[in-house]
């Protein structure tokens, strides 16, 4: 069954005459400041009201009652109500979650399609992983473009830490893939934690940072590919301190799975959230063809599918099997193909199609 956090999952019921419910049960909050939520912790919200503004604010808000069980999550726009002053010490209440754009989504696990909201209102998923050390994996990349593709959202594929070694697999393997794909590296060949380090060059900085001017970007990555390097690189922070405007004087390293970040001297719509407790996505929830989609070079041959074609190796007729024995999909074609066989479970050979490597925390 899909069960969904959603907020569209909630209706509100119609009064007898089938018209909308009476204005007494839907406060219109006229007064109501609107705000992006840039934390969540524990019941906690953290809002950016007035963004861009002479008066922005961060301020601390709880849910109100009318919200019910509706999440609220990093990048949702929320109206807020009561102490908006965002003085030390003042509360006020979260009383609507604005219309959202887009929904990234997960699930626990590729079998359970319970599903949760990851982040709100995000138009770009930045999925960055090393040249090396930790070797990257395809299968990880595939998954996360999957959730984007499924979410409406522009994936870009950020390498890092080609000072290494050059990532030409993953370049062959993606070639003909429509993702846009970027390279990063430490401009001395030396890590740039390391004493003494020049880190990366401005030049390169400047290019990510054109990426996402104007976006909402989430970045996603394993431990150790340098997400904080480059995060740190394009807010002009340091490590562990990573924050925006520097006014609510917490730690990137709460306990929130998410963080929204303003790169220093961005347009105030340009947003980094950063998701270190967020490792891969489950994508039970996914309907099939959201998966094949994904694998763009791949899905326009489905149409050569007979109805309800499960793509696998021994699918008869399958237009995508096909499409790649005549290599019509390039050399990566038959290694992409795997790789959607794995994610839609229809790998026949199970030491291959186990995909254990999800290590989803919170
Ligand atoms: N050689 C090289 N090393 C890099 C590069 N980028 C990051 N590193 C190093 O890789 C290590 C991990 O970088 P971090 O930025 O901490 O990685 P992270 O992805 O944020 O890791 P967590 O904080 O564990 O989530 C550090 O020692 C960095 O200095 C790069 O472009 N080249
Ligand atoms: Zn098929």
């Amino acid at each position: 069954m899909r069960r969904n956090w959603d907020e569209s999952n909630i209706r509100v019921r119609p009064n007898k005459k089938g018209s909308r419910p009476r204005t007494k049960d839907r406060p219109s909050y006229k007064d109501a400041e609107i705000g992006r939520i840039i934390t969540v912790d524990r019941g906690r919200y953290t809002a950016v009201v007035d963004e861009g503004s002479p008066t922005e604010r961060t301020l601390t808000a709880v849910r109100a009652k009318e919200l019910r069980r509706n999440p609220v999550v990093v990048g949702d726009r929320v109206a807020l109500v009561g102490d908006t002053s965002g003085q030390e010490g003042s509360l006020a209440r979260l009383v609507r979650i604005e219309e959202r754009d887009t929904v990234l989504r997960r699930s626990a696990d590729d079998t359970d399609p319970y599903e949760r909201v990851v982040v709100a209102n995000a138009t770009q998923l930045v999925i960055v992983v090393a040249a090396a050390n930790p070797e990257p994996r395809t299968g990880f990349i595939d998954r996360s473009l999957v959730a984007a593709f499924d979410a409406g959202i522009r994936p870009i594929l950020c390498i890092t830490k080609t000072d290494l070694k050059h990532p030409q697999e993953l370049l062959d393997y993606f070639a003909q893939a429509d993702v846009r794909i970027v390279l990063s590296e430490s401009r001395d060949g030396r890590a740039p934690s390391e004493e003494g380090s020049q880190g990366l060059s401005p030049n390169l900085v400047e290019t990510i940072s054109s990426l996402l001017e104007g976006e909402v970007s989430v970045l996603l990555g394993h431990s150790g590919v340098g997400k904080s390097t480059l995060v740190n690189a394009l807010t002009g922070s340091t490590r562990d301190t990573g924050h925006v405007n520097a006014v609510t004087g917490r730690g990137r390293h709460t306990s929130s799975s998410a963080l929204a970040l303003q790169p220093q001297d961005a347009p105030a719509d340009t947003w980094i959230i950063d998701t270190p407790g967020i490792r891969s996505f489950g994508l039970a929830h996914i309907p099939a063809e959201n998966i094949v989609g994904a694998f763009t070079e791949l899905a326009p041959a489905s149409a050569g599918c007979p109805k309800g074609c499960s793509h696998s190796r021994t699918a008869a007729g399958c237009g995508i099997t096909a499409f790649v024995a005549e290599g019509k999909a390039g050399a990566s074609g038959p290694a992409r193909l795997d790789s959607l066989r794995k994610l839609l479970g229809v790998e026949e050979n199970p030491e291959v199609g186990s995909e254990k490597e999800l290590g989803i925390v919170e």
